[in-house]
């Protein structure tokens, strides 16, 4: 089965994760302002930032315009956060509306936000989590 990994991030946090997931399952991470292309992927990981309770406008657009009509047997939200998890939340619903595979896992956790908040996240340990967390999907979904 194959797998991709699409981040939006605004000030970097959301790419780190990302990146420690590909690390992790010796892909490659893109943005999704990137060119991708969609055929043949059975596992598609999609994270972004919160902003104001929500994903980015250019998530927000991905999900409505790309993902209907491919072959994605599996959606994986992961994030990055202020504090509250809602944006992660408002993307599961958007994918859900378009009927989309979005399985029940997801993979959230604190991002440096304004000065001095959440000043030392995402950090060793939560790249860590993602990584782990990435490989344990694979592990449950690539059959
Ligand atoms: C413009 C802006 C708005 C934000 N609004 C929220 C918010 O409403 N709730 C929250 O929990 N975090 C909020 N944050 C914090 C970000 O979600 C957090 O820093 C996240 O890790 C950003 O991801 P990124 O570095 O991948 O862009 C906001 C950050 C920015 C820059």
């Amino acid at each position: 089965m194959n797998s991709c990994i699409i981040y939006n991030s605004k000030t970097g946090n959301t790419k780190k994760i990302a990146n420690s997931m590909a690390k992790s399952l010796q892909t490659e991470a893109y943005s999704v302002k990137d060119t991708i292309d969609l055929n043949n992927i059975d596992i598609l990981f999609l994270g972004d930032g919160n902003y104001g309770g929500n994903c980015s406008a250019a998530m927000q657009d991905f999900i409505d315009h790309k993902l209907s009509g491919t072959s994605i047997k599996h959606i994986i939200l992961f994030g990055t956060y202020g504090g509250l998890t809602n944006a992660m939340q408002k993307m599961r619903k958007r994918l859900e509306a378009l009927h989309l595979p979005v399985v029940p896992e997801e993979f959230g956790t604190k991002g440096r936000a304004w000065l001095f908040i959440n000043m030392f996240y995402p950090n060793k340990h939560t790249l860590t989590e993602a990584a782990l967390f990435a490989k344990t999907i694979i592990k449950t979904y690539a059959q």
